[in-house]
């Protein structure tokens, strides 16, 4: 008897188990699975709400385009038995709208709720019809009409084309304006050049600015943040601010201050700028030092308020992007957190950097160059990614070629100390990151001189204690 019972269980477990794989291989399980939900939606009783795509005025309801694209993010309508495809306002892009004749299914809160699109009875327009079963609708009715919000307004955002504005010349008697035009710089997180930890670290803090504004006004602050970019001449600053700009899909309001006549300016071009926008103000350390190429016409205590957003009620939405060559003669005052909430050290290139730039450019993953690329970065010579990558470029049909003048570059760098100067930090990679609530990086940037004068210092310390091992500096000279 035992044995055949499980000789039994055997066969049931074998059935099951090729049953389920014929299923799985065929459409079968799908046809079960919707004949399952037609009997058990027959079970429950629903409530239907009607979404018109006009009303009487036929003036165009909000809500029915939220839901259609809301409804178009879905994947189950691409899994529904119709989907209509059409293309978006970017060329690449493909929108999917589901057929009117079939039905979408959703779940929100693990209640289950179908979407159809109707013929209107009153007008030629159509109708979104949502069907909810009643037990769930006080549950998740309201919530899940403000999920579709926030998601719609979500791709919206992303879909939007991005507009920067600049300041236009400062004429008598007017006030600056904004002049737009489409936003189309290629840059992204991806194409810059920066230390993985650091760019995620950026990447997550923009994040949690997008979705803090409820915490922001808890704390009584305005929902805005301020970003310091600072580095040497072409190491990607502005570059960045293109790939912020371009990761939150919010517009560029540029403002050249050497555009605006006095104080007032920079606020008036605040009033007129709208949320989801970044303003950037680029070089400020020549504003705050004073080697602005014109005579600045705002003073410092303007700087200071339009920093600190000083008619907060404007800046809600809005991120502040400052940049600068270096921070060294700056009043750490004026860089204070709540001032610049995020301080962003771009640095020279270093070996690490130069073989990013090399695959990216040349293609390049290893060469037999490299030891000695590194090997001179080890020295201490750097150049700024903008010139490596420019000679990549111009020489990108022989990277052979392209390394070698990367190297005689390095080589002419250090040996005449070009003023771009080298950067050393504990870490030795050149870098250290911002921290929000403010900063800073250990960085000592040396000129050449002064690497020779501290180096001349230990020459004549060395020779009163013994040796003392200098690392690269005695390859210096
Ligand atoms: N870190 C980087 N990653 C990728 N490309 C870079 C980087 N730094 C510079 N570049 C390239 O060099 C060129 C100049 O960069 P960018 O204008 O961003 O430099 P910058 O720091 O703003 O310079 P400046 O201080 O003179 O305004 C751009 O074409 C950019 O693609
Ligand atoms: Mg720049």
């Amino acid at each position: 008897m035992f044995v055949i019972n499980v000789i039994v269980l055997i066969l049931l477990i074998t059935f099951i188990v090729l049953f389920k794989r014929i299923l799985s291989k065929t459409s079968l399980l799908y046809v079960v699975k919707k004949w399952w939900r037609v009997f058990e939606d027959r079970c429950h009783v629903y409530q239907s709400f009607k979404i018109p795509e006009h009303n009487d005025l036929y003036q165009e309801n909000q809500l029915y385009r939220k839901v259609q694209t809301y409804l178009s993010s879905l994947t189950s309508v691409e899994d529904s038995d119709y989907a209509n495809l059409f293309s978006g306002n970017k060329s690449n892009e493909i929108q999917v709208h589901f057929d009117q004749n079939d039905a979408v299914l959703d779940t929100f809160l693990s209640a289950r709720v179908y979407w159809k699109n109707e013929k209107s009875e009153k007008n030629q327009s159509r109708v979104f019809v949502l069907k909810v079963r009643r037990k769930d609708k006080r549950r998740i009715l309201r919530p899940y009409l403000q999920h579709i919000h926030t998601i719609s307004d979500e791709i919206e955002q992303r879909r939007k084309e991005l507009r920067l504005y600049v300041n236009s010349e400062a004429e008598i008697g007017l006030a600056n304006r904004w002049i737009s035009m489409p936003f189309t710089h290629p840059a992204s997180f991806d194409t810059i050049v920066m230390d993985s930890d650091l760019k995620s670290k950026v990447k997550t803090d923009l994040e949690n600015f997008l979705k803090s504004k409820q915490y922001y006004h808890k704390l009584g602050r305005v929902w805005k943040r301020s970003y310091l970019l600072y580095g040497p001449s072409g190491t990607g600053k502005s570059s960045f601010v293109s790939a912020m700009a371009k990761f939150l899909s919010y517009d560029v309001y540029n403002i050249d201050l050497n555009r605006v006549a006095d104080d007032s300016d920079p606020k008036l071009l605040l009033l007129q700028t709208k949320p989801k926008a970044l303003i950037v103000i680029e070089d400020l350390d020549r504003f705050l030092v004073g080697k602005s190429t014109s005579a600045p016409t705002i003073s410092l205590s303007g700087i200071l308020n339009f920093m600190d957003g000083i008619f907060s009620g404007v800046g809600e939405e809005r991120i502040m992007i400052f940049t600068m060559n270096t921070k060294e003669q700056i009043d750490p005052q004026i860089l204070r957190p709540g001032r610049i909430d995020f301080h962003l050290h771009f640095p020279l290139c270093d070996f690490p950097r130069f073989k990013t730039l090399a695959n990216s450019h040349l293609g390049l993953k290893v060469h037999k160059l490299f030891p000695q690329v590194e090997e001179i970065f080890q020295t201490g010579a750097s150049l700024s990614p903008a010139e490596i990558g420019e000679i990549m470029i111009s020489n990108r049909s022989s990277p052979s070629r392209a390394l070698r003048t990367v190297i005689t570059a390095l080589q002419s760098n250090k040996q005449n100390g070009a003023s771009l100067g080298l950067t050393h930090s504990s870490s030795g990679r050149g870098e250290e990151v911002g921290e929000p609530g403010g900063v800073i990086c250990r960085e000592s940037v040396h000129t050449v001189r002064e690497f020779r004068k501290l180096y001349g210092l230990l020459r004549r310390s060395r020779r009163q204690e013994g040796s003392m091992d200098l690392g690269s500096t005695e390859k210096e000279n």
